[in-house]
């Protein structure tokens, strides 16, 4: 299967965690200062299978959570969602369940994880085997999935299996130090990751964090388009992004909004890519509807609660200036 094939039988695999995550409410409320807090699914990868669902596409969470309240809540947060749980295992003992406390404000902005004893970084490798590859069309995942054992064996053998099953691999590098034991392992699994995947997409930082400087970040990128990957995103934050395609580069705006945080756009950025991509949509036009998913959950509290169905990104575009120029 070719990358965009998979991609447009609109049925993911998603791999990696989901989690609570709190925001004090209203929003602009700093986290010291709470009485309240609003509550929703989190975990980027949970985040970025809300937003595909939401766009009509099937996704399937391969994770595993704690056998608690918690767990429990995120469980039936998927079931909200309508995102597949058969492969959501629970795990018992001092495990828990990702929680992230962050603020709906952008200056001084606090975003807290707790990923002690993270119950998803228990996924194992007969977890990733009790899957069906063949009846999926792509592989997605997150990079922290490989910041830590048995959950990086675990990734990996997944590659292998959708590699077999002839899915493509998608890859969010979605780098985040405080999970890895360090940032020269960091920097070695994730390339190892990246010249694994068939999709790549990152931040200017994730690119040049594999690179081993930020000034490299670019031709990184341009270099795994030119071998390995068939897509990969170089996102730059305000900047945009570019975008290396069938021996293009591919410069795209973004679209301003006044943000009322900055948490949420990675996830929301894939998930309108992908789900364009699936509706058969052109490079840029995909590009530049997961930059209008990320300016949307920007401009609203919560992540996967923020995040655009198809009237609703319709409506923005139709209302938006449009992109910056480039
Ligand atoms: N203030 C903003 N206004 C409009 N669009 C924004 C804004 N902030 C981010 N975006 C959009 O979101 C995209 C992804 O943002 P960014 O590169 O910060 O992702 P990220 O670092 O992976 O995010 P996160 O890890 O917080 O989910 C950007 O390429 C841009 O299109
Ligand atoms: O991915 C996380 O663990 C944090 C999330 O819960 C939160 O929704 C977020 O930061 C999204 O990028």
């Amino acid at each position: 299967m070719n990358v965009l094939e998979g991609i447009r039988a609109r049925n993911f695999l998603v791999i990696g965690r989901v989690g609570m995550d709190l925001s004090p409410d209203p929003a602009g409320t700093r986290t010291r200062d709470a009485s309240s807090m609003m509550v929703a699914m989190g975990g980027s990868s949970a985040n970025i299978a809300a937003g595909l669902v939401k766009f009509g596409c099937k996704a399937a969470l391969v994770t595993k959570v704690s056998d608690d309240a918690v767990g429990w809540y995120c469980l039936g947060q998927l079931d909200h969602y309508g995102i597949d749980r058969g492969h959501v295992k629970t795990v018992t003992g001092e495990y828990r369940t990702s929680l992230a406390v962050y603020e709906t404000r952008v200056e001084e902005h606090q975003s807290v994880i707790y990923r002690n004893n993270a119950a998803d970084f228990q996924m194992d490798i007969a977890n990733v085997e009790a899957v069906d590859y063949a009846s999926y069309g792509a592989l997605i995942t997150a990079g922290t999935v490989f910041a830590a054992e048995p959950s990086r064996t675990a990734a990996f053998r997944a590659f292998e299996l959708a590699r077999a099953s002839g899915l493509p691999i998608i890859f969010d590098v979605d780098y985040r130090p405080y999970s890895w034991p360090s940032p020269q392992v960091a920097e070695e699994v994730l390339s190892r990751a990246g010249s694994l995947a068939d999709v790549i997409v990152g931040n200017d930082e994730e690119f040049g964090f594999m690179a081993g400087g930020i000034e490299m970040g670019l031709s990184k990128a341009r270099d795994l388009a030119g071998s390995s990957a068939a897509i990969v995103v170089y996102k730059m934050g305000p900047e945009g992004a570019i975008t290396f395609f069938d021996g293009q580069e591919i410069r795209t705006g973004i679209y301003p909004v006044d943000a009322l945080k900055p948490t949420g756009a990675g996830d929301s950025f894939m998930a309108g890519l992908l789900a364009s991509l699936s509706e058969g949509r052109d490079m840029r036009d995909a590009v530049l509807r997961g930059s209008a998913c990320a300016a949307i959950v920007v401009s609203r509290p919560g992540c996967a609660p923020a995040m655009p169905d198809t009237e609703q990104l319709e409506a923005f575009l139709a209302s938006h200036p449009g992109p910056t120029p480039v």
